[in-house]
């Protein structure tokens, strides 16, 4: 990324108040090898809709293949990355995100997790050997994809649903429209110093998904909201997980699991890489309330499709509360 005139920092938004930051201790721990977990996990989504996962069986091979291929992918020469650009959506992005005139300090890599469809489009940017991003990628999403889907069966069942896959499968369905995100915060000293605040790296939004799987190296930026509107950093961990509940999954639990807003804030000394699985159904699967989470209550949310709810979503800007057009206007 390249350094910006005063007037071309127009466009990107900054926190006033800059503070030195002060870290969250009370985000959720779940630890995937204890089978108990699955009621602080249910505790979690109900109150925060995100917390941490330790033993998550993602071998750290893996994470650090890709890693070391983000890094060296978003290294390469503007003129180059830009080759694999405009994300439509999928693609190369540097700092606009979406289609709808959000802007962030960010550059990033966007990608459905239809294997064939990466290696083709990227094998000219990955050089002599696209194969080595392809495999490291492949390895990776696997294991976070399983990782996803044992953590939603772990819900279900702390959930008390008869069908423990009921979240999973569609995530395991080969339709599945789940997304890969590569994201590079580079910092921006110079900028802060400037204007004395923290550029806004990622702007705030809640992912649509059903559930979405982030791990990062370990500079912080990342920050949620809680239920009063205040916003708290995440102290970042390189060996673990952070899991968001998205709007879906809101949707299928009739309001009990709440989708997190969560936006990122550059760091002004480190660049941040993160990468996140974004675990979606297939385009043609009916989004309901589950009729054992309605039972006695009223159902919050209308039935739609994932390709009316992803339409909708598109055309939104990424600070907008996607899921209002959905809910059920309560009866008088
Ligand atoms: C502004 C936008 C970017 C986004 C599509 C959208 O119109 C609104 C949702 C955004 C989001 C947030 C989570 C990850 C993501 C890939 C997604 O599915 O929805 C992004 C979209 C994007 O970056 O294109
Ligand atoms: O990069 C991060 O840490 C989070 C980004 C994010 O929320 C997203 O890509 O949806
Ligand atoms: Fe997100």
């Amino acid at each position: 990324m390249v350094l910006l005139s005063k007037p071309a920092l127009e466009q990107f938004s900054f926190i006033r108040n800059r503070k030195p930051t002060t870290f969250f201790s009370g985000i959720p721990l779940i630890d995937l090898s204890k089978p108990d977990s699955k009621h602080l996990l249910v505790e979690a989504c109900e109150e925060f809709g995100f917390f941490k996962v330790i033993n998550h069986g993602v071998p750290m091979e893996f994470i650090s293949k890709l890693e070391s291929e983000a890094v060296n992918f978003f290294s390469l020469p503007l003129s180059e990355k830009e080759k694999v650009g405009p994300p439509s959506p999928f693609g190369y992005g540097n700092k606009s995100i979406g289609q709808n005139g959000d802007v962030g300090w960010v550059e990033y890599l966007l990608l459905n997790t239809n294997q064939e469809s990466i290696s083709q489009r990227f094998s000219s940017v990955f050089g002599d050997n696209p194969e080595k991003f392809r495999c490291a990628l492949n390895d990776y999403v696997s294991a976070v994809k399983k990782m996803a889907c044992e953590i939603l069966e772990m819900m279900a069942d702390g959930l008390k649903l008869q069908q423990r896959n009921v979240f999973s499968k569609l995530l395991m369905d080969e339709q599945s429209d789940s997304v890969f995100r590569l994201n590079h915060y580079p910092p921006c000293p110079e900028i802060e110093a400037l204007t004395d605040q923290n550029m806004i790296g990622f702007g705030e939004h809640t992912d649509p998904q059903i559930i979405s799987l982030l791990r990062s190296n370990n500079t912080s930026g990342l920050q949620i909201s809680l239920s009063d509107g205040s916003w708290i950093s995440v102290p970042p961990d390189q060996n673990s997980f952070f899991v968001n509940v998205g709007d879906s999954l809101q949707v299928m639990t009739n309001g009990r699991f709440k989708s997190v807003r969560h936006r990122v804030l550059t760091n002004s000394m480190k660049a941040r890489v993160s990468m996140i699985y974004f675990g979606g159904p297939p385009l043609c699967e009916k989004i309901a309330p589950l009729p054992s989470l309605i039972k006695g209550k009223e159902s919050l949310y209308k039935e739609f499709t994932w390709f009316e709810y992803k339409r909708s979503a598109y055309s939104s800007r990424l600070a907008d509360n996607r899921l209002v057009l959905f809910e059920r206007i309560a009866a008088s």
